[in-house]
């Protein structure tokens, strides 16, 4: 499985920041400042964020930290971290990118303040041994954050179900040449744990003292943030 996610990712790398920002009509970014915020993290933290793809929260937890922090972002797909240091150089900011898989991270215990995961534990085989992991590296009291999409309901969810189900694999296909991937997504966002489901699972990690549902945009997507024991 995570070898095919993985083959995946890397056929439709060089066209995933263009094609994210087209399909989301720029609103992934409202979404990111908003689990940033939510992170905790200030002037000075130090933070992980696993699955980066092409770093894009990454950058925004630089901005963020500052001079003093530190951000790592991490990807299992070495294509989907290719753009990433080009990136955090034009916009003068300095972040470390690694090839590290998000459920078996060769990174110290309570390393960090946060660890985050945007649109990736979706796509991870074992979603609670990655909550597992990624509160393994963050310090007692540190936050983990997970942006994922939700299933949103009533006229707007059906709405959002044709978008996603109809519009998203056509222009996705169209600009990436791969359109079997912009089916995967809506399928598997359909499909995982949203909302009070996906906190059971932060419970199931049984590392987390406190945890959270943020629901945004009518709960298209959450920020859930778990206070690490
Ligand atoms: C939809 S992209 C999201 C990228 C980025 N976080 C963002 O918000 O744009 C999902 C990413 O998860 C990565 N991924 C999936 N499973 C992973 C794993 N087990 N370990 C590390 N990265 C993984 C993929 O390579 C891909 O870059």
């Amino acid at each position: 499985m995570s070898t095919e996610v993985r083959q995946m990712f890397s056929s439709i790398a060089t066209r995933y920041d263009v094609t994210n920002e087209v399909l989301s009509l720029g609103i992934h970014r409202l979404w990111r400042r908003s689990a940033v915020k939510l992170s905790g993290a200030k002037e000075g933290s130090h933070v992980l964020d696993c699955a980066t793809g092409t770093g894009d929260l990454a950058l925004a937890f630089k901005r963020k930290v500052g001079s003093t922090g530190r951000v790592v972002g991490t990807d299992f797909c070495p294509e989907m971290l290719e753009s990433a240091p080009a990136k955090a150089a034009k916009a003068g900011l300095e972040v470390e990118f690694q090839v590290q898989d998000a459920m078996a991270l060769t990174l110290p215990d309570n390393s960090f303040d946060v660890a985050s995961i945007s649109f990736g534990i979706r796509n991870v085989d074992d979603p609670v041994k990655c909550l597992q992991e990624m509160a393994r590296v963050v310090r007692p009291g540190g936050r983990v954050v997970v942006l994922e999409f939700g299933q949103p309901t009533g006229p707007y969810g059906a709405l959002f179900r044709f978008y996603s189900k109809t519009v998203m694999p056509a222009i996705g296909g169209l600009l990436t040449g791969n359109r079997a991937a912009y089916q995967y997504l809506p399928r598997t966002a359909a499909a995982f744990p949203a909302g009070d489901r996906f906190l059971s699972l932060m419970d199931q990690a049984g590392a987390y003292s406190e945890r959270a549902a943020h629901p945004l945009l009518f709960g298209t997507a959450y920020v859930y943030v778990g206070t690490v024991r």
